[in-house]
Formats: structure tokens, sequence, C-alpha cells
């Protein structure tokens, strides 16, 4: 089977007299049924990366595959979840988690057993007719997930999906999402700052270097699943997070003597 994503050589360099090259070489081959967590510094251009991916953005040089087909536009069977879940405020959660259905001239009624497990996965049952503005943060974002996964994508793009989130709700949707992936296992490609998160949640962290990005390193994360939170505390864990803080101390993003 080809694999999910094929990136060779990608650059993106935006238009403009400012225009900012964001991409320099991304070389990336992402096989079906793989969680990828992106870790890189502000500005690097990791959204970038997943803009391109969701055909939102066109890259400037290099090959980009989706499922063995070059990006032209949003390629079929992908579902995206941004840092702000961007639910429409007039739309009850159920008729939220529909969207894509309906963008896709598909018949709704045939989704209702499909959004029913969805809402009980991320256990929003009781909240399937509320509107967005009922709902806590971390409820929003996991309606956001189910609309994202709603019509079965091959591939799931999530850019900081969590970032505005508290600490302990972003703990728990760590763990909730871990659970919905390993029962979907879908390809994911997830965007994040955060060091611990993208350990917690990978097959494999790609670290992206400062802007223009490229990658760094890709580590495989041989950690056993289901991971519980408290797995964080295992030698094993910190040796993985330990590396990591090394790549960025190596890229001077990260300074002891002044912490
Ligand atoms: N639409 C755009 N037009 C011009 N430049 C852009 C555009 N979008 C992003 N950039 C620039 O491209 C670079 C990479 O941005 P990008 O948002 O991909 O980084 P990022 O790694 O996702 O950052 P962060 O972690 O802060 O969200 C930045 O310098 C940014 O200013």
């Amino acid at each position: 089977m080809s694999g999910s994503v094929h990136a060779a050589g990608v650059h993106k360099q935006y238009p403009g007299p400012r225009g900012v090259q964001a991409l320099a070489g991304i070389d990336a081959d992402i096989p079906q049924g793989r969680f990828v967590s992106i870790l890189g510094p502000s500005g690097c251009g990791k959204s970038t990366f997943l803009r391109c991916v969701a055909g939102l953005e066109t890259i400037t040089d290099g090959t980009l595959e989706v499922h063995g087909k070059p990006v032209r536009g949003a390629p079929d069977g992908i579902g995206i979840v941004f840092q702000r879940d961007a639910l429409l405020d007039w739309r009850s959660i159920r008729s939220n988690i529909l969207l894509p259905v309906e963008f896709a001239h598909k018949p709704v009624a045939r989704y209702a057993e499909k959004v029913d497990h969805l809402l009980a996965l991320t256990k929003l049952t009781d909240f399937a007719n509320s509107y967005p503005r009922e709902l806590s943060g971390g409820m929003r974002q996991r309606a956001a997930i189910c609309r994202a996964l709603v019509d079965d994508p091959e591939l799931l793009l999530m850019d900081e999906p969590f970032g505005a989130l508290d600490a302990l709700t972003r703990d728990q949707m760590n763990v909730e999402l871990q659970r919905i992936w390993m029962e979907t296992r879908n390809t994911v490609m997830f965007v994040t700052h955060g060091i611990a998160e993208a350990v917690f949640l990978g097959d494999v962290v790609m670290v992206f270097s400062p802007r223009p990005g490229r990658i760094v390193e890709t580590i495989t994360i041989d950690l056993p699943r289901p991971r519980p939170l408290a797995i964080r505390e295992t030698p094993e864990f910190g040796k993985y997070v330990a590396h990591i803080r090394g790549l960025f101390q190596d890229m001077g993003l990260i300074d002891e003597k002044k912490a």
C-alpha cells in the first residue's frame, strides 16, 4: 500500500515583496495509520507544512503526495482540526459535526449512527443538541474532533488542537485522542509546541528546525500503548524528552544559562 503522505524536497516561499521562505526542503514519508507528532519552534513552518498537505497552500518546489497523488486542492479523505475549534455558533453540536457530510453532498441521515458513536466516544452524548456557547473549551475541541472524523478520513491533520486549553484539560484530551486514534487508526499529523505532548502521542516525532523549516530528526517513540499519563514520569519517557530538548539546545533555542 502506498504511504499516506510523501514529501520530497518540499519548499514553500510565500509570495509578495517580503515573501517569507517557510519551508526549505522537507523530506518525509508517513505510512498509513501512523501517528506523527510535529514539533518545532514558533514560526518554523509547521502550520505551513500542514496547510500544504491539506491543499490550502501550494508548494513552490518539490513533490508532495497524499495517498499516492500529488496535492492539487484539498485531497479526498482528510479531516482538519485547528487550534480554535471553528464551530458554527448557530448550529447545534450534532449539526456542526455533520457539516463535512453536507459539504460533500452526502445523505446526512445515513450518518446518524456514526455521529452517535463519535459523541459517545468523546463523551458528548448529552450535548448533541446543545450549542457551542454552552460547552467548555475542551468539549468544543472534542466536538471539532468528531467533525473531523465524521466521514472516516484516512488522514487527520491537527494544528495545535489543544493549544488554547488549560493543562489539566489538555492532559485529558491527550488521553482521549489516543483512545480515539487506537480505535480509528487513521494517519494523524499532529502539530504541537509541547515536547511531552509530542512524545506521549506520537509513534514518531518529527523535529523541525527554525525557519525556513526542515526536519532535523525523526525520532521513533518505542513506548507501549495505551500510554497512561503516568508514563511521562518513567525514565524511558524522560530519555526521549531529554533527547529532543538537546536538539533544541543544539539549535540555540533553549539556553540553560538564561533559564
Ligand atoms: N499567509 C502567509 N503569508 C505570508 N507569510 C506567511 C503566511 N503564513 C505564514 N507565513 C510565514 O511563514 C512562516 C512560518 O509560519 P507558520 O505559521 O507555518 O509557522 P508555525 O511553525 O506553525 O508557527 P507557530 O508554532 O507559531 O504557529 C512565518 O514566518 C510566517 O510569518
